[in-house]
């Protein structure tokens, strides 16, 4: 390591004074202008896990569903899952030092990481479409090079595809080609082989509306149409021609307003969806015939996903272990559907996708996704070996099952959450079930439901337990909420710091629109009150 060499260069990508962050939920993520430090500083800091894991790491520069002004980085590891818990500590800390103690701060990973200077590194670097994040993968860029490591910029990509970059890189391409046509191809691959399973076209319509949310999604999106069409046709609203990344649209807006995006079109009945800013997001809709807004969000998914390979365990005679897993943030309906009508087993993680995706890996099929609609379904080896043995031991209906189910396999992303490829399996399902978007949406009908924000001096004064559903402190507090709670009929809310935003998370739950609005609404003013609320009191907003 050639620390006067990184002392020279840091300085070119100095620390703002003061300024201290945060490795959080998906990484760091603030405004652009605050983040050339952090970047040179990550690509530093991938080149010391690649050398530890003797692995390619991968390094995105995204924020996601963040304003356009935002951006941010996070670390992929080996198997195109989220960095190793103590490597975020180093992330933090590294990203954190003053200038004078970078060389100390890197001789302390490496050591405490016993890595190995002399082994190579590899990086392969991934940005989405924000005006800043050409400048910022420069900077991540300089960092791996100055430690010795080499290299290769894929340039503009969604964040899930950067993932499976790295997982096919360390599996010596089993897992799929490195490349974006390699990507494409796999995943259409798939898709074909199953609506070809197909007898039944659904409501005969195969054509799907896709707000990409003005960002990459859109860019890859269409790039890949020709591999699956005419299967599926996609037509693109919010495709970066004309607005600005994520505003007043994208799977964030909609999830969050229950509104549809800006931009598009409804006709009644018409099947919707919408990606977010760096496409590992999405979430469903629809506009009824008398104008209503029906959202399907990440717990329909999951439903719907979750009922439909039931079905084919059943019919290929597997017992399989079955999982689901959720976060606080899942509406009681989906909990109660999936536990008591379908009875597959339900667990509870923490927020963030790294908590439901290491929950899932214990199941031979475990399916994880976020109310938000970030997920997808993860198949163990031994299972995967099972069902690809069997399409090609079993006959008629059970063999058709089981090809399914293969193609199913390889058309989820098995690193990440991918809107691009749910998508796909979504179409999929509905198209060899024949199921309309009305139907699936009336599978269970949602607790009305709200989420808050509230600003505060420091949101680490809220420390929760019980997969955030229950504030430890301050003190206080979990006795406020409780006291709201017992105000409404089918209640429930809970509050989080947020790990992307300086923000509190309030959300609540209750028999109608009104209560939740109102219940999120009191429970917002307790955390003003007792958690050193700043700013504006909480009005009651909708
Ligand atoms: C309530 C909510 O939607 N929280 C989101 C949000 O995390 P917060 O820690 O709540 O800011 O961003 C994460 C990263 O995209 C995502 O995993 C998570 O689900
Ligand atoms: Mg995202």
């Amino acid at each position: 390591m050639d620390l006067d060499a990184i002392t020279k260069y840091s300085t070119l990508h100095a620390k703002p004074n003061g300024l201290l962050l945060q490795y959080g939920t998906a990484g760091f993520r603030t405004k652009a202008e605050h983040l050339d430090h952090v970047m040179f500083r990550m690509g530093l800091l991938a080149a010391l896990r690649s050398r530890q894991t003797k692995s390619t790491i991968g390094i995105m520069v995204t924020a996601s569903h963040n304003p356009e002004e935002d951006n941010g980085v996070k670390l992929v590891d080996p198997l195109g899952e989220m960095l190793a818990p103590t490597w975020e500590e180093h992330a933090t800390c590294l990203a954190n030092v003053e200038e004078q103690d970078m060389q100390r701060a890197l001789t302390d990973i490496s050591e405490k990481e016993a890595v190995d200077l002399l082994q190579d590194a590899f990086v392969v670097i991934g940005r989405d479409t924000r005006p800043s994040s050409e400048k910022l993968s420069q900077s991540v860029i300089h960092g791996v090079t100055v430690l010795g490591g080499q290299f290769h910029d894929y340039g503009l990509l969604t964040t899930p595809q950067l993932h499976y970059m790295v997982y096919c890189r360390n599996t010596n391409g089993q897992y799929g080609q490195a490349t974006v046509e390699g990507y494409y191809q796999k995943h259409a691959k798939a898709f074909v082989g199953l609506t070809k399973q197909a007898s039944y076209t659904g409501d005969g319509c195969r054509t799907l509306k896709v707000d990409c949310a003005n960002g990459v999604g859109a860019l890859k999106l269409r790039e890949m149409e020709h591999y699956f069409s005419p299967e599926l046709s996609v037509l693109l609203c919010n495709d970066g021609t004309k607005g600005k990344l994520n505003h007043l649209c994208g799977a964030d807006f909609v999830k969050s307003h229950q509104q549809p995006p800006e931009g598009m079109e409804m006709k009644p009945n018409e099947r919707c969806c919408s990606f977010d800013g760096d496409a590992d997001r999405i979430v469903y809709y629809y506009r009824d015939a008398d104008g209503h807004f029906h959202l399907i969000d990440g717990d329909k998914i999951a439903t719907l996903i979750s009922s439909f390979l039931k079905e084919l365990l059943l019919e290929i005679g597997e017992d399989l272990k079955v999982g689901v897993i959720q976060t606080a943030y899942a509406n009681g309906s989906s909990t109660r559907y999936l536990e008591e009508v379908m009875k597959v087993p339900v667990y509870c993680t923490k927020t963030g996708v790294k908590h439901l995706h290491h929950k899932a890996q214990e199941f031979d099929i475990g399916i994880y996704f976020e109310a938000n609609g970030h997920g997808t379904v993860l198949f163990s080896k031994v299972a995967e070996m099972k069902i690809r043995q069997l399409a090609q031991e079993l006959e008629g209906n059970k063999r058709k099952a089981a090809q399914i189910l293969e193609n199913i396999i390889d058309l989820f992303n098995q690193a990440i959450g991918d809107a691009i490829s749910d998508m796909l399996v979504i179409e999929a399902i509905l198209a060899l079930k024949g199921m309309t978007v009305q139907q699936w949406d009336a599978l269970y009908t949602d607790i009305p439901n709200r989420q808050l924000k509230v600003k505060v001096a420091d949101r680490q004064v809220i420390s929760t337990t019980d997969a955030e559903r229950q504030a430890l402190t301050p003190p206080g507090l979990q006795d406020a909420i409780d006291g709201l709670v017992k105000k409404y009929r089918l209640s429930r809310a809970f509050v989080r710091p947020s790990g992307t935003e300086d923000v509190v998370r309030v959300y609540a739950e209750a028999d109608s629109q009104e209560s939740a609005d109102s219940l999120a609404h009191e429970v917002s003013l307790a955390v003003f009150q007792l958690a050193g609320g700043v700013e504006e009191r909480p009005q009651p907003s909708f």
